[in-house]
């Protein structure tokens, strides 16, 4: 097994599992819990039969928190959105390959934009695509389910996927993050972390339990995977 990466991996709480009536309040709460990132999930209705933050949201959300936005862009066609996350503050904007014809000019249309570029692979995504980009990538997103809800169940083998991802960046030489969405609980982060992963997004494991509990949440996820 690979085991390259950091291991205390960066938690990047999914704001889509908090209370969107008091979103400014949730994103400060991350904060205070020691939150490393918030992210941000977008869904379109259209790639992701699911429909959520648009960009306006993102820029009444910015001055709650420095942390980064780290904003996971579940749209097709993408390439029109980008300017408008990144003017609303997103630090990192990641796509799938499936988002537009062109991923390629796209990965450096965000880095253009000043973010960090983010390629985010589907289950049944091969990791092909990696290969083809990894020079313009500074994150890699494996999907452990299939986009669009939240609180769906880890699929197991994400973990075979996630080392293969590892083994690609790390044959490229590439110091891109390796992150890992869906269904991560303490349960599993040990093992993403020691397939090589570095970030760990989790909705409703951090939220359970309300704003008391987002710490302890977050520890248990540090904790696991240490
Ligand atoms: O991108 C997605 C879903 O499409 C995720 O970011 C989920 O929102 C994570 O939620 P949990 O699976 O941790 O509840
Ligand atoms: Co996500």
């Amino acid at each position: 097994m690979t085991q390259t990466a950091a291991t205390a991996p960066l938690i990047c709480p999914s704001i889509l599992a908090s209370d969107f009536s008091r979103l400014g309040e949730e994103i400060r709460a991350l904060e205070a819990a020691g939150a490393d990132w918030i992210h941000v999930d977008v869904m379109d209705g259209h790639f992701v039969p699911n429909l959520t933050i648009g960009p306006d949201v993102v820029k009444a959300l910015r001055p709650h928190t420095s942390l980064p936005f780290d904003v996971h862009l579940m749209v097709a066609p993408v390439d029109n959105w980008l300017e408008a996350y990144r003017a609303a503050g997103a630090d990192i904007m990641s796509v799938h390959p499936e988002s537009g014809p062109h991923v390629h000019r796209t990965l450096g249309h965000i880095r253009q934009l000043g973010a960090k570029a983010g390629l985010v692979f589907n289950p049944a995504t091969p990791l092909s695509v990696l290969e083809e980009a990894v020079e313009l990538v500074d994150l890699v997103l494996i999907m452990s389910v299939n986009p669009g809800f939240g609180g769906q169940k880890f699929i197991e083998t994400s973990l075979r996927k996630i080392e293969r991802a590892r083994a690609i960046l790390d044959r490229a030489g590439s110091r891109a993050h390796l992150q890992v969405d869906g269904g991560v609980v303490a349960a599993n982060a040990g093992a993403c972390v020691a397939a090589g992963a570095d970030a760990l997004v989790a909705g409703s494991f951090v939220f359970k339990g309300g704003p008391d509990a987002y710490a302890a949440n977050i520890q248990a996820l540090k904790a696991a995977a240490a």
